[in-house]
């Protein structure tokens, strides 16, 4: 599976972590940058991680921010994501398993690391269930204009 990161300067140490766990358990990784601790906007690469979903350029993305809460409303606006901010494992699990999101933000200022990492896991291990949550994902959907997008 392909997985898209991108942080800004406040999330940039935990993706640099999650690249290296992602890499060492067989994902492929296309980073968006950031690329160091300099100070940066948020929404430059959520829109970046969201548009790269959107046009199939990779299956999933992950972002991080200082609290994962500015990267996910940037990456929000990008019509057709679907991306939670989560801090817990059985949050992350849900976001796939009813809400289907393809993205999830991460708060470098909020989680340890090893919390980060098994969030990460269980995002990406986690099918989306379908059918009555496929109707109220379709209504959420409904409200950007029924907009679809194949991740
Ligand atoms: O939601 C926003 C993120 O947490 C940012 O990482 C944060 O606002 C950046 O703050 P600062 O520029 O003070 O490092």
């Amino acid at each position: 599976m392909k997985i898209g990161l991108g942080a800004d300067h406040g999330g940039y140490k935990l993706k640099q972590l999650i690249k290296e766990h992602l890499e060492k358990n067989g994902y492929e990784v296309v980073d968006y940058g950031t690329n160091s601790s300099d100070s940066v906007d948020y929404p430059d690469y959520g829109k970046k991680v969201a548009q790269a979903v959107i046009d199939r350029e990779v299956e999933k993305g992950i972002v991080c921010c200082g609290t994962g809460i500015g990267i996910s409303l940037a990456a929000n606006k990008v019509k057709g994501i679907r991306c939670a901010n989560v801090s817990d494992t059985f949050s992350a699990k849900m976001s796939r398993a009813h809400n289907n999101c393809q993205m999830i933000a991460l708060g470098e200022r909020v989680l340890g690391a090893g919390l980060a990492l098994e969030i990460v896991d269980a995002f990406l291990n986690t099918e989306f269930e379908g059918d009555r949550h496929q109707r109220r994902v379709d209504k959420i959907m409904d409200i950007e204009g029924g907009f679809t997008c194949q991740n």
